[in-house]
């Protein structure tokens, strides 16, 4: 497994011709290994972009490469060996135990109908069970989890896929405060490129190497975070007046919001 470099050059989206343009070209390149939040507020197009980036959507203009390899001129195949996304949206396998799920991650790797599971797969989805904490219940149904347990699950499918770029769209949903910092965690210290969508811009501060700023589908700020995350861009971006203070005793920048001509609210 080893981290691939990613490069998106005038990238743009629209859902059909005639219709608005939902990502206005968009272009930033994140080194291997690096993790990148995408923030924004509602609407900003964060999902839209992930899409384009795990080849759901194909672009209006650009490209999308991994070490300089269109993912477009891969099969789709090659591209789930290397891309692998944790989506928001609840998966419906509840029939299926947590280990089976988890197993699935090895799909690109089987060759013909039958695809027996090597033993190297099985260490593989081992390994994947242990990190999200989830051994004790590999032989539950999907359907008896929490959500945030469910959220843990589609993590592990992720790791077992072995990809060298992991998306994640908002993967703290659902998660308690310590699983929420568990996820954070494990971003921090894989060894693979994330991309990860985020709302909460001081967690995101808190874990990424870059931030891309989102807004009505334009990029309005890629770099590091205490760059991106301005006073003025965030209060700019979500309407809000937003202050960044200081925390003691860590001396940390951290960002306070509230509307406008109202009391702070953190
Ligand atoms: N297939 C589509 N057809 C038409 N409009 C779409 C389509 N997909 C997304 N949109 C619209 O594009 C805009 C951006 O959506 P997107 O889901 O990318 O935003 P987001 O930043 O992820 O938002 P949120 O924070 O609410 O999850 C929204 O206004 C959405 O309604």
């Amino acid at each position: 497994m080893s981290a691939a470099a990613l490069s998106v050059r005038d990238l743009s989206w629209s859902p059909g011709r005639g219709t608005d343009t939902l990502l206005h070209p968009t272009s930033f390149t994140l080194g291997a290994g690096r993790v990148l939040g995408i923030v924004g507020p509602n609407g900003a197009g964060k999902t839209t972009l992930l899409r384009l980036l795990y080849r759901f959507n194909r672009p209006l203009t650009g490209q999308v490469c991994l070490d300089d390899t269109d993912i477009w001129g891969l099969s789709a195949r090659a591209v789930a060996q290397q891309i692998a996304a944790v989506l928001q949206e609840q998966p419906s396998d509840f029939a299926l135990t947590i280990g089976e799920i988890v197993a699935l991650g090895r799909t690109p790797y089987r060759r013909g109908f039958a695809g027996n599971t090597g033993s190297r797969d099985q260490e593989i989805i081992d390994q994947a069970l242990a990190r999200l904490d989830l051994h004790g219940l590999a032989n539950r149904h999907l359907g008896t989890l929490s959500g945030g347990e469910r959220q843990r699950v589609m993590v592990a499918r992720a790791l077992a896929q072995e990809p060298r770029l992991l998306i994640l769209d908002e993967p703290t949903n659902h998660l308690d405060i310590r699983h929420q910092l568990e996820v954070l965690d494990l971003i921090r210290n894989l060894p693979l490129t994330i991309v990860t969508s985020l709302h909460d811009l001081n967690l995101a501060a808190g874990v990424c190497d870059d931030i891309l700023l989102l807004r009505a589908g334009e990029t309005i700020g890629f770099g590091p975070p205490d760059q991106v995350l301005s006073e003025a861009a965030v209060s700019d971006a979500f309407q809000v007046t937003a202050r960044r203070e200081r925390l003691a005793p860590s001396n940390a920048g951290h960002l306070t919001f509230h509307l406008p001509n109202k009391e702070p609210h953190i």
